[in-house]
């Protein structure tokens, strides 16, 4: 099941982009024999600056065609680490051969991009920056991996 994080906003070397392609080269090594990944990052980047709107169409543009749509939002559903994973396995399962994970910019994602969501994830009710939410989706990834392989990496 290849993941597609569909993110507003272009990330420059340094330490963020370190880390996500760390964790997300661990989800590809980690879930290959799971039947998850690779994963992948998409940029889109308004550069009239026109709003929610604008950005919506540009992230409808980078979703794959078929693919599960998750957002990543505030005033979404917490779940625990384990039930990501379990969730994610359960569309693999169901043959979803695609899920986009949908990142917005500063204004957040647009609502009628909220509303086609097949389901919206929450990091809890702060908001955070949307470069963190990128590291934190890519190590919530690669933990989902290990959870579902059984390795040691997740504890509780
Ligand atoms: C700076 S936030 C935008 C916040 C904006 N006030 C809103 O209404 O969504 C940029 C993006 O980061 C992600 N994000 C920020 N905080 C989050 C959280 N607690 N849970 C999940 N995603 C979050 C969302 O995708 C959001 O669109």
């Amino acid at each position: 099941m290849r993941i597609s994080i569909c993110a507003v906003g272009r990330l420059r070397a340094g330490p963020e982009k370190d880390l996500i392609d760390d964790y997300l080269a661990r989800f590809d090594r980690t879930g290959r024999a799971l039947g998850l990944g690779p994963a992948k990052i998409i940029e889109v980047e308004d550069k009239k600056n026109a709003g929610m709107g604008a950005e919506a169409a540009l992230l409808r543009k980078a979703i794959p065609k078929g693919a599960l749509i998750c957002t990543l939002d505030e005033r979404g559903r917490t779940l625990t680490s384990p039930e990501y994973a379990q969730r994610l396995g359960d569309w693999r399962d169901a043959g979803r051969q695609d899920v986009a994970l949908i990142i917005g910019g500063a204004d957040g994602i647009d609502p009628s991009l909220r509303a086609e969501a097949d389901f919206s994830l929450s990091f809890g009710k702060m908001v955070w920056p949307h470069m963190l939410v990128r590291v934190m989706l890519a190590e919530q990834l690669y933990r989902a991996a290990t959870i579902l392989s059984g390795g040691p990496y997740h504890r509780v």
